[in-house]
């Protein structure tokens, strides 16, 4: 009877529901699509106070709304309708997006990857000067990883190829992993196919099989040997098969073949990758303790890497790892949340701004040592007036705890960012305070972290040539440091995935193989070219969008299921699955260990994608569920593929393997195996406290040859001659913009380009800088053939080279590092040195000698100090102006020159 009224109270709450939804003229219009895919399926879920509808009641749906709403669902036309619009509204979402994107992107001058990927195509195809200086370059054309190119840079490939000599393409069709990103990798099978065969442009190649195993030794070989023969049991058996080289004989019989799982499949398919981590821990705590061995002596903790196929499960090894006491390393982790990361971000905060009261008030709460750390906050609520509360937070760095800080404070702004941060940790005296927390040397391995994010910061900001400043960095900081990533740690367990893992080896290598999950079908597909032209690799390709709408509903599931798409997407991803597992089991030089989420590897993903009896054994006899059993001499039976039908199937090969079965509960009973944490060696160092600031400020370690002063520096400036009139009358606002524009065409290969080429360019950059308002095209290029036939009339024989690049460290130590305009290289190897200077004005001779004085000694000693050579002249042109002047230093400023 209660089961009765269960089903009632679910059925009558679902009825609500879609009343609920009822409009008065179409009670059914707006009634969601999963809620009939419900109804068809007699799918309702118990709500609170009733159950799942049971036996009786079902029986009485099926028959009758059941049958009646799918027999006309999927041929409903306003589901149709519904479905017709959500694609377009998806399409046409990503024609607008894309389109957006491009003019976001031209708008800021920038490319992402695949624009450069298509550039550089399209330069390949269209520019003679490009062909050319390629082919009069290079004579070998090698790619690595061939397999895993995209289209467009197979087409890159095989323009390149008809540039050169000889071409090496290495790549294994095995090993083709990237179908997500856009590789294809039945492409390139046919690619390969095609070279061998000689039906290219390019004529035909020679293969080669390497055959021997550089890496491994027997027990991984054979193990690797013996699977994926029956997995790529479509390939030539020595295309697949390797065998140990007589160099390496001696290392044969060194190293394991493992295979571990849990002693049970409790919380079944759901705890499946919980179990696996479980597992993986497990089994290498229990690993270690038997001392395996290497060649050269005993597997320690940094020798080991575990492979997996997802980010979540890599983070849930490392989790189950670190939780047994062993050393891991491999996921993302968020540096700002430890405490000494906040003490960092806090302080650096601080620094930047030292009116930022709330990076402040976290400073003083990490900070036991500060006066205020027990008060602060009802000292503060206790001020009524407003102003004074404001002000209040700025007494907290008169603390003796912030003294070294506040001092930072006053001249942060001179220091890159590494040499930041290295004095805020030492005015936090954090090297002193990590001494007394948990875990010490991983409280230091985060501070180098952060420095070494810092480094990425300056670097990147170099390329980019934006300024390096403690603001800047600190929001790199709260970016990068939130998902830092720490890829290698002294003698500790590497997990990673198995894409990461690609052309890389360790000693020891656990793979975990999944359980297969069901993503329902792939919504976005490509619909490949029928044939594949080369030259034109995106040519008669189309987009397949099948929106994943009641996903659960099995009918629409099996509909799909048949669509031609739907069944290749499906079977290429088991194609790239098998291969993603053969990566990884080839990983291993010594010893290979496959870690299963299921007792006898039920639904692994490797059989799933192969062949459901793929893998079998046979577990170890489990006489105590808490411990583990092992079978020393375990077999894994293999399915055997290769047989020519007809024959038996069923039959297998049968390989020795040593089966390990864990129990998963292991910290509940305690029987788990713990590996202890060594004391730490710096919690017993002697670090002082409170160490001194330096007293005296040094100089900044950078400076910019443009923020030289040209104050008391002396030289004669000349107007060397005269190019014609001047093409603006006065300067302007932003007329930074202005002469950056002027630079980047001058810039340009001036001398060489064709006046087409000229023109465009002109215009091109006129309207990124937005300075069409006051130069034209024409200007530009009239300022360019003034420049060029100076050059030509003046230094007959002369290379320009414009925008380079220049390092250099004066007697004080200091680093600057820029861009020279331009160097005039005379035949007799001798330089002069240019600066186009966009000055407007009317008086450009005591313009450059009250601004530029400094910088142009400063470029001048630096080319000098590249060259090894004196510098012939030191000219500055003023483009808008229609002049170029001469500098010639009063009193030498190099070794041995009078020039700038
Ligand atoms: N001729 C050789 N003599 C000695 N060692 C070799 C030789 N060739 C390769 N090795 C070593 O064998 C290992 C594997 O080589 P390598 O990584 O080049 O192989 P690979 O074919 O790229 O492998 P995979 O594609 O599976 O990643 C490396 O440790 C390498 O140093």
């Amino acid at each position: 009877m209660s089961n009765v009224e269960g089903s009632l109270i679910t059925l009558d709450r679902f009825l609500r529901d879609l009343d609920a939804h009822a409009e008065e003229d179409d009670p059914f219009a707006r009634i969601p699509w999963s809620n009939w895919a419900k109804v068809a399926e007699t799918n309702y879920s118990a709500v609170p106070g009733g159950k799942k509808p049971g036996k009786v009641p079902q029986e009485l749906l099926e028959n009758s709304s059941a049958a009646i709403v799918s027999e006309h669902l999927l041929s409903n036309s306003a589901f149709h309708d519904n479905i017709g619009a959500l694609v377009t509204v998806v399409i046409e979402t990503a024609i607008a997006s894309l389109g957006a994107y491009e003019e976001q992107k031209n708008r800021l001058g920038v490319m992402d990857f695949v624009d450069q990927e298509i550039r550089a195509l399209d330069l390949l195809r269209t520019n003679a000067r490009v062909r050319a200086s390629i082919a009069s370059r290079y004579r070998l054309l090698a790619v690595d990883e061939f397999q895993d190119s995209s289209p467009i840079q197979l087409a890159i490939f095989m323009e390149l190829a008809e540039l050169v000599d000889e071409v090496i393409w290495v790549g294994d069709r095995k090993q083709a992993i990237y179908g997500f990103r856009g590789a294809d990798p039945e492409l390139m099978n046919e690619v390969f196919a095609a070279l061998i065969d000689g039906t290219t442009v390019l004529g035909s190649a020679t293969s080669e099989n390497p055959g021997a195993s550089w890496r491994s030794t027997e027990a991984p070989l054979e193990l690797s040997n013996a699977l994926f023969s029956q997995v790529f049991s479509d390939q030539k058996e020595d295309e697949v098969i390797l065998s140990i080289p007589p160099q390496r004989e001696h290392l044969r019989s060194i190293g394991s073949r493992e295979l571990w799982v849990p002693n049970t499949d409790k919380g079944k398919d759901n705890a499946s990758n919980s179990r696996i981590a479980k597992v993986i821990a497990e089994g290498v705590a229990d690993f270690l303790k038997r001392s395996p061995q290497l060649p050269d002596g005993e597997v320690s903790q940094g020798d080991i890497a575990v492979l997996m196929r997802t980010n979540s499960q890599v983070a849930s090894v490392v989790n189950e790892l670190r939780a047994r006491g062993i050393r891991a390393v491999g996921s993302t982790s968020d540096l700002l949340s430890t405490r000494e990361g906040q003490f960092v971000a806090a302080g650096l905060a601080a620094v930047v701004d030292p009116d930022d009261s709330v990076a402040l008030a976290e400073l003083v709460t990490l900070m036991p040592d500060h006066h205020s750390h027990h008060t602060w906050f009802d000292d503060t609520a206790r001020i009524t007036d407003k102003e004074e509360r404001r002000a209040h937070p700025q007494e907290w760095w008169n603390d003796a705890a912030l003294i070294a800080l506040s001092e930072l404070a006053v001249n942060a702004a001179h220091h890159s960012s590494v040499e930041v941060l290295l004095p805020i940790i030492d005015a936090l005296d954090l090297p002193q305070r990590i001494k007394a927390w948990t875990n010490p040397e991983a409280r230091l391995a985060t501070l180098d972290a952060l420095c070494q994010i810092a480094g990425e910061y300056e670097d990147a900001a170099k390329q980019t040539r934006l300024p390096v400043t403690p603001a800047g960095l600190l929001d790199h900081l709260s970016e990068a440091a939130t998902a830092y990533e720490q890829t290698s740690a002294h003698d500790a367990v590497l997990v990673t995935t198995i894409h990461q893992s690609k052309g890389l080896q360790w000693p020891v290598v656990i793979v975990g193989i999944p359980m297969a999950k069901d993503y329902g079908h792939r919504e976005v597909n490509v619909e490949k070219a029928p044939v594949f032209d080369a030259r034109h690799p995106l040519a008669n390709r189309s987009l397949r969008y099948l929106p994943g709408v009641l996903k659960d509903y099995s009918p629409l599931k099996e509909r799909l299921g048949e669509l031609n798409v739907v069944r290749h997407a499906g079977e290429a991803e088991e194609r790239e699955t098998a291969r993603l597992i053969y990566v990884a089991l080839t990983r291993a030089e010594c010893h290979s260990i496959m870690a299963f989420g299921d007792p006898t590897g039920r639904r692994n993903v490797l059989s799933s994608a192969i062949d459901d009896g793929l893998l079998k054994w046979d577990l170890p006899q489990i006489a105590d569920g808490s411990l583990r059993a092992v079978d020393q001499s375990g077999s894994l039976q293999i399915a055997d593929r290769r047989q020519s039908t007809g024959n038996d199937t069923g039959s297998s090969r049968d390989l020795p393997i040593r089966i390990i079965a864990f129990p998963l509960d292991a910290d509940d009973t305690g029987t788990g195996v713990h590996v202890p944490v060594a004391p730490s060696f710096y919690a017993s160092t002697d670090i002082p406290t409170g160490r001194p600031t330096n007293a005296s400020p040094r100089p900044p370690a950078r400076f910019t040859a443009s923020g030289v002063d040209s104050e008391g520096i002396d030289a004669e400036v000349t107007i060397l001659a005269d190019l014609g009139e001047p093409l603006v009358e006065k300067g302007g606002k932003d007329w930074d913009r202005i002469g950056d524009a002027v630079h980047a065409y001058l810039g340009l290969p001036l001398a060489v380009l064709p006046a087409e080429a000229l023109h465009s360019a002109a215009k091109r950059i006129l309207s990124r800088w937005d300075a069409e308002g006051v130069l034209s095209a024409e200007m530009l290029i009239e300022v360019g053939r003034r420049w060029t036939e100076w050059i030509d009339t003046t230094f007959p024989g002369a290379e320009v080279v414009t925008e380079s690049p220049i390092a250099w460290r004066n007697d004080a130590g200091q680093v600057m590092e820029g861009w020279i305009d331009a160097r005039i290289v005379l035949p007799t190897g001798e330089h002069v040195l240019v600066d186009h200077k966009s000055y407007p004005g009317a008086d450009p001779i005591g313009h450059i000698r009250e601004n530029y004085l400094g910088q142009l000694r400063v470029y001048g000693q630096s080319l000098e100090s590249a060259t090894g050579r004196v510098t012939a002249q030191t000219v500055v042109h003023l483009p808008l102006l229609g002049k170029v002047v001469a500098v010639l230093a009063a009193e030498p400023a190099g070794q041995n020159s009078n020039h700038m």
